[in-house]
């Protein structure tokens, strides 16, 4: 199976801490990739480095082949970080085609896009609402939004359904599912154990350190558990 992503011994440390530590990681094209772990486990810091946000003090990423970080992959990489970065004082659809532009997208196509995009996150009927009115749930899925609309090969969600109630996170997955059997490779950052049985698979990260990596049902088997938090459990004890 072709690598979307490839980690090798990527460590950083912030000050005296030491954030990540010996992380290596390959996600595959076309899975859904979670990255399971707890508040401070270090997620959104191995995210912002995948993306080439952040730089490490050590190790090496490549993204389809090309090292990180590269301004040439962020065409192809659709991130959405775990704040949402929107304009308050304007509506979805300005904020949309602001995006649209800095990406270059053509009057027609953009026209095409946003309102594909609004579909899949259910805003199309508040699209000339300011952002500042929004919910909290309503301004995650905006920031869904903005992360399609250059329809990239690989999709970076950080805690992509904070904040969302449980009947539009189902929708939200079943769009992430949609997105996937068209041929994108989704790596999404979660805490939530029921979002994390839906990946492909996981990596469990506690400490800094991936503890385990596996489909959801292979990391219950090896340790013998019914659910995934007991298996995060078990899996941290033997890292002890
Ligand atoms: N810019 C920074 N400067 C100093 N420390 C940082 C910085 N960014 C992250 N950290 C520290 O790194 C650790 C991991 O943070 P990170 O945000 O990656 O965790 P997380 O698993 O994404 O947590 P959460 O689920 O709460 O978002 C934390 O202890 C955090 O305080």
């Amino acid at each position: 199976m072709a690598s979307m992503i490839i980690v090798r011994k990527a460590a950083i440390s912030f000050g005296k801490e030491k954030v990540l530590k010996n992380i290596d990681l390959d996600v595959n094209e076309g899975e859904i990739f979670g990255l399971l772990g707890p508040s401070g486990s270090g997620k959104t810091t191995l995210v912002k480095m995948i993306t080439g946000i952040l730089e490490g003090d050590q190790g090496e990423i490549f993204i389809k082949d090309q090292k990180v970080p590269s301004l040439e992959l962020m065409k192809s990489i659709g991130y959405m970080a775990q704040s949402d970065a929107l304009y308050q004082e304007l509506t979805a659809k300005e904020n949309l085609e602001f995006i649209a532009a800095i990406y270059g997208l053509k009057r027609q196509e953009r026209k095409k896009a946003i309102q594909e995009v609004l579909e899949i996150v259910d805003l199309t009927d508040h699209m000339d609402k300011v952002v500042r009115d929004f919910s909290g749930g309503m301004k995650r899925r905006l920031s869904l939004a903005a992360s399609l609309m250059h329809k990239p090969d690989l999709l970076i969600l950080d805690e992509p359904t904070v904040g969302i109630d449980p009947v539009l996170r189902q929708s939200i997955w079943s769009e992430l599912r949609k997105l996937k059997n068209n041929g994108m490779t989704i790596l999404v950052t979660t805490h939530v154990m029921d979002e994390a049985e839906k990946c492909d698979r996981l990596a469990m990260l506690r400490d800094g350190y991936i503890i385990a990596c596996d489909t959801p049902e292979k990391l219950k088997e090896n340790q013998k558990v019914d659910s995934l938090e007991e298996a995060f459990l078990a899996y941290g004890r033997n890292e002890k």
